[in-house]
């Protein structure tokens, strides 16, 4: 029925419900097992629920993701017994050379932009296990050093098991949304091999420890690479800028991953999957631990709008992932100015 055949009854019942508050704005979820196992057609349905969260919040919950909880809780684990070491012992993980994303980042390194206070948080990364005859480590190129590791049982294992985990996780999502956009679903992941992601742990200190130096956990800002898949420890925080400008806070949800969407996937995809701003300000008074992992593809992709299907003209030029990135970060990350 349309508005004009509402009857004057139904108007007048209408007038006297009880005025409901607006639902709170959530961002979705899509629940993903049967993308890996399901049939053809509902794979496409998946892909155009993955497609659609990331058109219209550039957000979503991942459930059903084939993450075991254990693997989860383990690098929770190794995450804790790590910024519970001396400061010494976190700062002998520092990456030997600068511009990797690798190593420890003591508190306050990155700044999201000039006139900010920096992040309130504290972060252990690590990267694709390159050999020491990679010829991008040997050249010296961004992303492409070796992981540095503390001395703590099993936390290698535990850690690089989960970066295998998710890589293959993100891959799967980066089929999902090239199928969702109409491309090949090949398109992203084959260009993935020997990506510059990294995953990395954050803790973020409650917010009244922070308070002498900044607000934030995480300053307002947009990710750089392809996707984000980010585990949180039950702590709420995260809040996400809505396409009104309002923002909706984005807690966690028991065995979902949160996936959002970065700044090259927004140019690969003409602009059609946004790179929400997003922020974490930690006010529950308690440690707040996350681990993101971050998509970016081979070094040297390139990044063209053309690749896909084009519904307008294209509204950004090719870049080199790598270099694209790499500048980016030079401008907000201590650890990756040069000198
Ligand atoms: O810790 C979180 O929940 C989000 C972290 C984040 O946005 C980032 O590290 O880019
Ligand atoms: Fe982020």
């Amino acid at each position: 029925m349309n508005s004009t055949e509402t009857t004057s009854t139904e108007m007048s019942s209408m007038a006297t419900l009880p005025t409901q508050a607006a639902a709170p704005l959530t961002v979705p979820t899509v629940a993903f097992g049967r993308f890996r196992d399901g049939s053809a057609a509902e794979r496409q349905a998946i892909a155009a629920r993955i497609v659609a969260a990331g058109e219209t919040y550039g957000f979503f919950y991942l459930s059903d993701n084939g993450v075991a909880r254990t693997q989860v809780d383990a690098a929770f684990d190794a995450a804790r017994a790590f910024f519970a070491l001396p400061l010494a012992d976190r700062m002998a993980c520092r990456a030997g050379e600068k511009r990797q994303n690798r190593g420890y980042q003591p508190m306050f390194d990155t700044q999201q932009r000039a006139e900010a206070t920096p992040d309130g948080k504290e972060s252990f990364d690590m990267g694709f296990p390159f050999s020491a005859d990679d010829p991008g480590v040997v050249a010296g190129l961004p992303f492409h050093g070796r992981n540095t590791w503390p001395d703590l049982p099993g936390f290698r294992d535990t850690i690089e098991g989960l970066y295998t985990r998710l890589l293959a996780t993100g891959h799967d999502v980066l089929r999902a949304m090239a199928l969702g956009l109409g491309a090949d679903p090949e398109l992203f992941a084959r260009q993935c091999q020997r990506p510059s992601t990294n995953m990395r742990l954050v803790h973020y200190p409650p917010q009244d420890q922070i308070a002498g130096r900044t607000d934030k956990g995480a300053g307002a800002h947009t990710d750089r690479g392809l996707i984000t898949l980010l585990l949180n420890d039950n702590e709420a925080g995260l809040e996400v800028q809505s396409l009104d400008g309002t923002w909706i806070a984005v807690p966690p949800q028991q065995d979902a991953l949160i996936v959002n969407v970065g700044q090259l996937m927004t140019r690969w995809t003409n602009g059609r999957l946004r790179s929400a701003v997003h922020r974490v300000i930690n006010a529950s008074g308690r440690e707040r631990y996350s681990i993101p992992q971050f998509h970016h593809p081979d070094y040297h992709a390139v990044v063209d709008p053309r690749d896909l299907p084009l519904t307008k003209e294209p509204a950004f030029d090719a870049v080199v992932a790598g270099d694209f990135v790499a500048k980016g970060f030079g401008a907000d990350r201590a650890s990756w100015k040069t000198p």
